[in-house]
């Protein structure tokens, strides 16, 4: 194995972002275009692409939940990087409360999986949210990121984002669109920085877990 290549394995857990690709009802549908083309003389090939903010996987920015929260140029970035815990959710059935929680014993990043197959091509708005009680207890040990396979930790029809409330009281990270189809349960390192978007109330990102290093 080249000396470069990580000797721990890698498990990418994000979506895609092509044409296509689903996103929430009425926001702005994936696309991409050449802006410059070989093919046309040019040296290079450049492409430009128009996306909703909350496109695929990405964390939210407490600016999306908040008006006067911070965008996604200004979230610190230790939350997103570190030892996390992934959880199968897929047995729940509706949302995801406290009594669901399994014995954390210390972790500072939750990764729900509630899809038995994630729906890559088509949107499903029939996912799990997660309660805002759930939300409370795991602040309280001490959990600073929650991430989910599902496109919100709130259901589709919220209209009082009790879960991303819940997060802003204890501000809290938000990763939501992981794919963890692959993923067993257990504890691995999450790395997951958004994109620095000034303004921005969500930022995209390239989430991936890696096995942790030996004790
Ligand atoms: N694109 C949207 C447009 C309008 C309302 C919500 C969304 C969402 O994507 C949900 C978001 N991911 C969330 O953080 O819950
Ligand atoms: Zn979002
Ligand atoms: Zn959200």
């Amino acid at each position: 194995m080249s000396s470069w290549r990580s000797s721990r394995r890698i498990w990418d857990i994000s979506q895609t972002l092509r044409p296509g690709l689903p996103v929430w009802p009425g926001d702005t549908d994936f696309a991409f275009e050449r802006t410059w083309k070989m093919e046309e003389g040019s040296p290079v090939n450049v492409g430009k692409m128009t996306m909703t903010t909350h496109s695929g996987t990405h964390a939210d920015a407490p600016l999306h939940y908040a008006a006067d929260g911070m965008d996604a140029a200004a979230m610190e970035l230790d939350a997103f990087i570190g030892e996390c815990l992934v959880v199968d959710a897929r047995k729940v059935s509706g949302e995801i409360d406290v009594a669901d929680l399994p014995d954390l014993e210390s972790a500072d990043r939750v990764l729900f999986r509630t899809w038995d197959a994630f729906p890559h091509d088509a949107w499903r708005s029939d996912w799990k949210p997660i309660s805002a009680e759930a939300i409370e207890w795991l602040a309280l040990q001490g959990v600073k990121l929650v991430g989910t396979d599902a496109p919100s930790v709130d259901p589709q029809e919220s209209k009082t984002m009790a879960a991303h409330h819940a997060v802003a009281k204890h501000d809290m990270r938000i990763l939501e669109g992981l794919v963890l189809d692959d993923v067993e349960e257990g504890r691995y390192e999450l790395v997951a920085l958004p994109l620095k978007v000034g303004g921005g109330d969500a930022g995209l990102t390239r989430a991936i877990l890696r096995e942790l290093r030996d004790a």
